[in-house]
């Protein structure tokens, strides 16, 4: 029992309130339902018989009710939502002017009777739970800045209806709470953070910056929950020029894609849709050229195709380019003089027309230019004689071009900057996965990509294992306002040598922010990791819990006799979720079928499309944002993570652990573990 019973009486009377407004809503969605039943079949009744005026209002009149049925029915599901936990949070708050509000805060608002009963954790009013203790605070309100004071702060647990607990405000009690939401098993699915946001987080939730925001932060930092965050609280605050549709996130595979996904509906949005950097190659390139999924980098051991890819991933590859298609203004079009008949445009003519057309890809430019010379053929034609086809101008003009494809000018390139070796394709059409950006950036230039405007919000999350090259493309393909997210920590790509610098060269306007502290682990499994990197500023959470052990196996067949033992415990204790992590995706698989169909184990491969909890056999790459209460990581010995790039690989796979964390070994450990 907690010690407010003036707490209690109020849950019971708002738990009364939204019942009765949810009975109200759920009749209001039946009747307008019924309604929209009603005109449609009186229209299907009477198609023939209807006047078209009376028919055109009918139609109008049912799109109405269908979309305040949309509205109604998402009314309703909110406030079921707010039914099994109506708040978290309240806080009393004294303003300056005498004015005194008591206020609680929960995952929506609740308003009735014309009575505000709960703030949306969005409201300006409620940034005050997360950014100040009690004493002197202040929030923007939509009419200026508001000073005061907290005179009273109180967190609640709220679940099924009940109160599972309620704390005043005294010191830490922000500090109780977290280390209750962190100590539970993990969920399936990410879930949202709103009541323990803390206050470094909610500094970027709340960011209104219309620009740029790149966010580094440490493994388990919450970054990926922020920018979710972000999300709703950006469609909250900008609801009237911003909705669900406006905003895409590129995430880096579709397993992590539904992990994520529950996050924006909890909080009451609409889905966001999500993009790989594949899928939009795949839209880009469509009918134009084939091209091969990014292979895992560990599982190629060609050094060839290293040295390839590792140069199309620095910045100077992007500068390169960049000076490249600078000249091609100079050097793609070779004009000479058109003529048909007596009508003649001169060279100079028809290279001043390409040149004034400097903002459009070249190949859009010529269709214009044969426009022009039609008009002027036109304006000089007295004697009325027969005068070309814009189209016929057109394949004239085409052949003045110095290529004819993106393909053949991305050759070009490759020679005139001498890396002709460095372009290898795998098969005839198809292009390797580190040409691809590079393709679409020069396909931009040439022939121009297709565009959407309708993504006014860009969020890239594990930013750093893209090149520079990709955010070259993203940035023309998406001229919005972006938030950019990742851990420069946690670098999977050996071949990958861009720096955060070069990013943030990329974003010179962006504002940046750093976060350091971890929530995901424990204090012990945190510390562990944080070793295994040479430099760092990650500051674990305070939580307790097992020390991660590292433990050594005479042979293979004991190590996986020990695997097998880690799993039969796991089936036997209270986790959720368990997750085995092996260098490589080929590592993963052989394991899977070593164990399957023994064990209920599940294998996340590349192909993979969605997250379950239970014990799920993966590779680093794959395990990449995930988390799981236990971890093992077999083969963790010297001979497998060796380079500086395992060490970052050692690094994700430790910080997926969020209760328990285990690795094996059979010959000498890894000399990047703690001694
Ligand atoms: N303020 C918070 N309150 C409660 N839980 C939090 C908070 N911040 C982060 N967490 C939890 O910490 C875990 C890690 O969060 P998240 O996955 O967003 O971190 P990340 O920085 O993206 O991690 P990584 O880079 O390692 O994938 C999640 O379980 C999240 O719910």
């Amino acid at each position: 029992m907690h010690p407010f019973p003036d707490e209690t009486a109020r849950l019971a009377e708002i738990l009364q309130k939204l019942d009765a407004a949810l009975q109200e809503a759920d009749a209001d969605v039946e009747r307008i339902d019924t309604d929209y039943k009603n005109a449609k079949r009186y229209m299907a009744q009477y198609r023939g018989e209807l006047d078209p005026h009376e028919m055109f209002q009918n139609e109008l009149l049912l799109k109405q009710t269908d979309h305040t049925g949309t509205i109604a029915a998402a009314s309703r599901d909110r406030l079921a939502k707010l039914k099994d936990s109506p708040y978290f949070a309240r806080i009393d708050f004294k303003c300056d002017d005498g004015e005194e509000m008591i206020v609680y805060i929960g995952r929506f608002t609740f308003r009735c009777r014309g009575e505000m009963l709960i703030y949306d954790w969005r409201a300006p009013v409620s940034g005050m739970f997360y950014d100040y203790e009690t004493g002197p605070a202040g929030y923007d309100a939509p009419a200026g800045r508001i000073e005061g004071y907290l005179t009273r702060k109180r967190q609640f647990k709220i679940k099924n209806c009940i109160m599972e607990y309620a704390l005043e405000s005294a010191a830490n009690i922000q500090d109780d709470v977290l280390q209750k939401e962190l100590s539970h098993t993990s969920d399936e699915k990410m879930k949202s953070i709103i009541s323990t946001i803390q206050k470094e987080q909610n500094k970027i939730i709340r960011n209104e910056n219309t620009g740029t925001l790149i966010i580094q932060g440490a493994a388990g930092s919450g970054k990926t929950s922020i920018a979710l965050h972000r999300i709703a609280f950006l469609l909250y605050r900008f609801k009237d020029r911003l909705s669900s549709q406006n905003v895409t996130i590129l995430s880096p595979n579709k397993v992590f894609g539904d992990y994520i996904s529950n996050v924006i509906p909890e909080l009451g949005e609409e889905p966001i849709y999500e993009l790989s950097f594949s899928d939009i190659a795949e839209i880009q390139l469509e009918g134009i050229i084939g091209f091969e999924e990014e292979s895992n980098s560990l599982d190629v051991p060609d050094e060839k195709w290293s040295r390839r890819v590792r140069f199309k991933s620095t910045l100077e590859f992007v500068r390169m380019l960049d000076a490249y298609i600078e000249k091609l203004n100079d050097t793609i079009f070779l004009p000479s003089d058109y003529t048909f008949g007596p009508f003649k445009a001169d060279r100079d003519w028809i290279a001043k027309r390409f040149a004034a057309y400097g903002n459009y890809p070249i190949k859009q430019r010529l269709p214009m230019i044969a426009d022009d010379i039609c008009r002027s053929f036109e304006d000089d034609n007295i004697m009325e004689q027969e005068l070309p086809q814009p189209r016929a101008v057109l394949k004239s003009l085409t052949s003045m071009l110095a290529v004819r494809s993106t393909l053949a000018l991305y050759k070009n390139f490759c020679k005139d900057s001498g890396i002709p070796h460095l372009f290898v394709m795998p098969s005839k059409k198809t292009l390797e996965w580190a040409d691809v950006y590079p393709f679409l950036y020069l396909h931009a230039a040439f022939e121009g990509l297709k565009e959407s405007r309708i993504t006014r919000h860009l969020v890239i999350d594990e930013m750093q294992d893209y090149a520079p090259i990709q955010y070259a493309v993203i940035n023309l393909l998406f001229p919005c306002s972006k938030t950019i997210l990742g851990d420069f920590g946690q670098i999977l790509n050996p071949n990958h040598s861009h720096t955060l610098d070069d990013l943030r060269a990329m974003y010179e306007k962006a504002e940046f922010t750093e976060l350091n502290t971890s929530y995901r682990s424990t204090w012990e499994i945190m510390n562990f990791a944080k070793s295994i990197l040479k430099d760092t500023k990650i500051r674990p959470v305070k939580r307790h819990g097992k020390a991660p052990s590292v433990i050594f196996c005479q042979t293979p067949g004991e190590e996986l006799l020990k695997i097998e033992a880690e799993i039969r415990n796991f089936l036997q204790g209270r986790d959720a979720s368990m997750g085995i992590i092996l260098k490589t995706d080929k590592d993963a698989e052989a394991l899977f079928k070593h164990l399957h169909p023994t064990y209920p184990v599940e294998l996340i491969s590349p192909h993979s499309t969605s997250f379950k909890n239970g014990i799920s056999i993966t590779s680093v790459r794959m395990s990449k944002g995930l988390e799981f209460d236990a971890v093992l990581i077999p083969d963790a010995g010297k001979e497998t993570y060796f380079s500086e790039y395992d060490r970052s690989l050692l690094y994700i796979a430790c910080t997926r652990a969020m209760h328990s964390l285990t690795l094996l070994h059979t010959k000498e450990p890894c000399c990047f573990l703690p001694k």
